[in-house]
């Protein structure tokens, strides 16, 4: 199991940079604070997503920082990402576990009901993703909204890092640390962010404290 230490988390894509050059955004982000990156690309063709995920795989070692691919193994291998994430309707982690056999992988598992803490999807999980705490445009084909009780029940059950996502903002986050989280991962508050160094530098500054 990898040490997960990593405490801001930036989650993104083209579309969610609304305009802005997505290499540009990251590396403004990576230099305010972030400290791993995962590449969500919806709606890209394979051959995008491989494009990008090259793109942003340069930019994490340039900064050392783990680059995370959303979704599709196959990106994630042909780039040789850090890790994966994956959701209650993708490829299981225990799944991914066997197919990519490197121990060294990281691999993220979104928690969308109480019941996936006791299976062995979990178990094969590097890292928990709260998913959403709270509602968000970014993502609407939600299930529950944790809130602050849900990740205060969650990390009573399990020791596994919880990564807190879902409209993190800076008047939240000290919150949701507070509540149990380990790490929180925002898309708009850095991706839409006028700075989103500046964003990133106050979000990680406030997650410190
Ligand atoms: C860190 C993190 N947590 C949760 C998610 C959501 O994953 P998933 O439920 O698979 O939904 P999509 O991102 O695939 O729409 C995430 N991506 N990252
Ligand atoms: C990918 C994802 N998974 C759960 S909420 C979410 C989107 C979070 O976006 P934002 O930080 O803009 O609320
Ligand atoms: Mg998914």
């Amino acid at each position: 199991m990898i040490s997960f230490t990593y405490k801001l988390y930036l989650v993104i894509s083209e579309a969610d940079c609304k305009g802005k050059n997505m290499i540009a955004v990251a590396r403004q982000a990576i230099k305010g604070g972030v400290d791993i990156i995962q590449l969500r690309e919806k709606n890209a063709s394979v051959t995008e997503f491989t494009t990008k995920a090259l793109q942003l795989k340069a930019l994490a070692d340039e900064y050392h920082i783990p680059l995370i691919i959303n979704d599709n193994l196959m990106v994630a291998e042909h780039v040789n990402a850090a890790g994966i994430h994956v959701g209650n309707n993708d490829l299981p982690p225990a799944e991914i576990r066997r197919e990519w056999n490197v121990a060294n992988k990281i691999i993220g598992y979104s928690i969308e009901y109480i019941e996936q803490l006791h299976n062995e999807q979990m178990e094969a999980a590097d890292y928990l993703g709260i998913s959403p705490v709270f509602g968000t445009a970014t993502k609407t084909d939600t299930v529950t909204e944790w809130g602050l009780e849900g990740i205060t029940t969650i990390r009573q059950l399990t020791t596994k890092p919880l990564i807190a996502i879902g409209n993190m903002q800076l008047n939240n986050v000290k919150a949701v640390i507070n509540a149990g989280a380990d790490c929180i991962a925002v898309v708009s508050a850095i991706c839409s962010a006028s700075n989103p160094e500046k964003a990133a530098y106050d979000l990680k500054n406030e997650i410190i404290k």
